[in-house]
């Protein structure tokens, strides 16, 4: 097992390292049309700055890691940050589907999928996109500039009627301003318990196989859990820390009610109709009192459920193929899909720590993981 460097040396080279690039960085406007009118400025020289990052543990979702503005982000997305703020026209009428990864996601993406475009492909719909491809790429990702140069920005086809929506799992204080401004687009972000998380993403990345998506995953081993639970407690891993990615969501929707909606992955799981009802409702086109008559609700929540969607052959062998980039085998988006399978992975010990770990980093913002706790406060 590697040997872990500890919190305090960690710190100091962190710190070491975003001090020399923001000093790299001092005084270089950027010289790509910024369209953020605040927020995050690029210098010139940004791939320098990237590059000069404090580096983060490898894995392999995310072989190379960088800090930035307190988050351990894939170098490749933020290598492609400036030109996604500067050229990703997002609409108010957009919907953007953010998560933190393994809090819900595909799920999130295909209930909104199937309830944005119900006019178009009606649920019972036999060539329904979803049953021919994995909601990935029914709704792709802002965060790395290959989905513009597959679409060209605005796909070949005649766009279909708004709300467009995209995927993304950017922290919200380093999106566009156009999705964060007084003319934002709505967005939908969806959190979990970390613990359950953590063991989804552990899943997720010793089974992942990232040249093609046919190959048999191995086995987790436990003493990579261990290490992975490590870490994950230090927030380094992909996008980390989680509480940090949720608290600013939360703290967003709490400022922008009506164009900021968090659900929890437990509570969707827990009421799943209700949830899509209030997803309905928030992207602007509720279900009328003939379509809950027809069984629209259920219909949707049948196709987009864990047994459909895992069953269909584009799931089972079929891959999402970022070009260029990464090709995952469709069938690692799907695994148990429940809440609580952390008892399977940890000591009560463990949860207690990465539990206390949360709470500390949360203490006075208002915002917890709890399901009952701070249920009242999501809007
Ligand atoms: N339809 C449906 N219903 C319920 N749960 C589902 C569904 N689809 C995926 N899942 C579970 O979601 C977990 C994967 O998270 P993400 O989809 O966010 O992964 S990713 O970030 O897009 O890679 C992962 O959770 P775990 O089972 O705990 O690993 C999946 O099993």
């Amino acid at each position: 097992m590697a040997t872990l460097p500890t919190e305090q040396q960690q710190a100091r080279e962190q710190s070491k390292g975003e001090a020399a690039a923001m000093a790299a960085s001092d005084g270089h406007e950027s010289t790509l049309p910024n369209n953020n009118g605040g927020g995050v400025v690029f210098p010139a020289n940004f791939a320098d700055v990237v590059a000069s990052l404090p580096r983060g543990p490898h894995c392999s979702l995310f072989p190379s890691l960088r800090h930035y503005r307190g988050f351990w982000l894939p170098e490749i997305t933020l290598q492609c940050l400036p030109q996604v703020h500067a050229r990703f026209d997002l609409a108010p009428t957009d919907v953007l589907i953010a998560s933190f990864p393994k809090c819900g996601t595909t799920w999130l993406k295909s209930l909104c999928f199937a309830a944005a475009r119900r006019s178009s492909h009606p649920p019972l719909d036999g060539g329904h996109p979803l049953l021919l491809r994995n909601s990935h790429d029914c709704v792709r990702s802002i965060d790395t500039l290959l989905f513009l140069q597959e679409t060209g920005g605005d796909g070949d086809a005649p766009p279909p009627p708004p709300p467009r929506l995209l995927g993304t799992h950017l922290p919200y204080s380093l999106l566009p301003a156009r999705a964060t401004g007084p003319d934002g687009c709505r967005i939908v972000y969806i959190t979990r318990d970390p613990k359950d998380t953590l063991v989804s993403l552990f899943h997720f990345n010793s089974g992942v196989v990232m040249s093609g998506g046919g190959a048999p995953a191995p086995a987790p081993e436990a003493s990579g859990f261990e290490e992975a639970f490590e870490l994950y407690c230090q927030g380094r891993y992909g996008l980390g820390p989680q509480w940090e990615h949720a608290r600013e969501y939360w703290s967003a929707s709490a400022q922008r009610p009506g164009r900021v909606l968090c659900l929890r992955y437990e509570e969707v799981l827990e009421d799943p109709a209700g949830s899509l009802r209030r997803l309905a409702a928030f992207m602007g086109c509720p279900f009328t009192a003939k379509e809950e008559g027809a069984g629209v609700v259920g219909a949707i929540l049948e196709l987009c459920g864990m047994e459909r969607q895992r069953g269909l052959e584009v799931n089972r062998s079929g891959a999402y193929v970022v070009r260029g980039l990464l090709s995952i085998g469709n069938k690692h988006f799907f695994r148990k899909g429940v809440a609580g399978d952390w008892r399977n992975h940890m000591t009560p010990e463990m949860a207690t720590r990465l539990d206390g770990v949360v709470e500390e980093a949360l203490k006075g913002s208002g915002f917890t993981f709890d399901l009952n706790g701070s249920k009242e406060q999501m809007t």
